[in-house]
């Protein structure tokens, strides 16, 4: 196994991207991965309604091993779409994904949780859904339930009980024991108090000082800047730059400082529309009521007369 993954990386990127894109059907089913069931279980996507439209379309890009990438752009661009399908679990529409390398993935907060399964029990089955024989959980369960911080008298409770914390705490410890060479993270660092952060940031450094490849999509600058080399910013469906990641903020907090100030120039132009409409239809009014025809109020009507 350790050999196939060399092999790979000598002879090239450890994540292989070229013209990838999804698009999300209307009124039928895409095709699902058996990850993707087993996340979200069987039932039609309630949001396949509507015009079919591409999240994401034609991106292209290579992840070199120990890269650590960060993925930024606004609210709904494809971010998380672009991770999924880097993990297998969306099925790109167009376009390859090649990974070359057992992934991690840690993509949402519950890392794939039964809610009626107890912690234990989930631990045991989300582990060896990732490769991890009983024996290594076995031998590590301790360590993840200490890092989780989950009291010994929650983890035989069913995970529905846990507050989110506790799931996302439970989720990362979890998959910061398995040894895959490439982590995809999404957002989990903005769950948690302090401590955990940093417990996490720690377990982090270990991970990449030990040249695994990690994605991470954050909203926070701060983690982007502190992991992260390289940043690709995603806007408008595509891929926008593939740069480092300080210029992929940049460029990202541009373009977020441009759309603020159209927003208030439109909203402004907005307003002034709304209160030129609203005196026309006062001087409508007035010119309307023959009390008050020249629009006076009728002041000056007995001086007139
Ligand atoms: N299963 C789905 N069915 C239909 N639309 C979806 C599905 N998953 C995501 N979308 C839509 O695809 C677009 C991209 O979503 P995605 O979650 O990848 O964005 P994001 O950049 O990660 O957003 P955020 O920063 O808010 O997490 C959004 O418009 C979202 O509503």
């Amino acid at each position: 196994m350790a050999s196939t993954y060399e092999a790979a990386v000598t002879s090239g990127p450890v994540i292989e991207a070229r013209g990838l894109g999804v698009k999300f059907a209307v009124n039928r089913r895409r095709k699902r991965s058996l990850r993707e069931m087993f996340i979200h279980g069987t039932k039609r996507d309630p949001n396949a309604e509507g015009n079919e439209f591409w999240p994401l379309r034609d991106v292209s890009f290579d992840i070199a091993k120990g890269d650590c990438v960060g993925i930024v752009g606004k609210n709904g661009t494809g971010k998380s779409t672009l991770l999924k399908m880097i993990a297998g679990v969306l099925i790109p529409d167009e376009g390859k994904v090649s990974v070359h390398g057992k992934v991690a993935p840690l993509l949402e907060l519950r890392a794939g949780f039964n809610d009626n399964l107890t912690g234990r029990e989930n631990v045991y089955l989300v582990g060896s859904l990732h490769g991890m024989t009983e024996k290594e959980i076995d031998e590590r369960f301790e360590e993840i339930v200490d890092f989780a911080e989950v009291k010994p008298k929650f983890i035989d409770t069913p995970v529905r009980h846990y507050s989110s914390g506790m799931k996302v705490r439970l989720g990362f410890a979890l998959i910061s024991q398995l040894e895959h060479p490439i982590m995809l993270v999404d957002e989990v660092l903005a769950v948690g108090d302090k401590a955990f952060k940093r417990k996490c940031y720690e377990a982090i450094d270990r991970m990449l000082a030990n040249e695994r490849t990690m994605v991470l999509v954050s909203h926070n600058e701060k983690d982007l800047r502190r992991f992260c080399n390289r940043g690709l910013y995603v806007k408008g469906g595509s891929l926008a730059l593939d740069t480092d990641i300080d210029s992929a903020l940049a460029a990202y907090n541009e373009d977020t400082k441009a759309e603020i100030e159209e927003r208030k120039k439109k909203d402004e132009a907005k307003k002034k529309r709304a209160e030129a409409a609203e005196k026309k239809v006062e001087a409508e009014e007035r010119a309307a009521d023959p009390e008050d025809p020249d629009g006076t109020g009728g002041k000056d009507g007995g001086q007139a007369a």
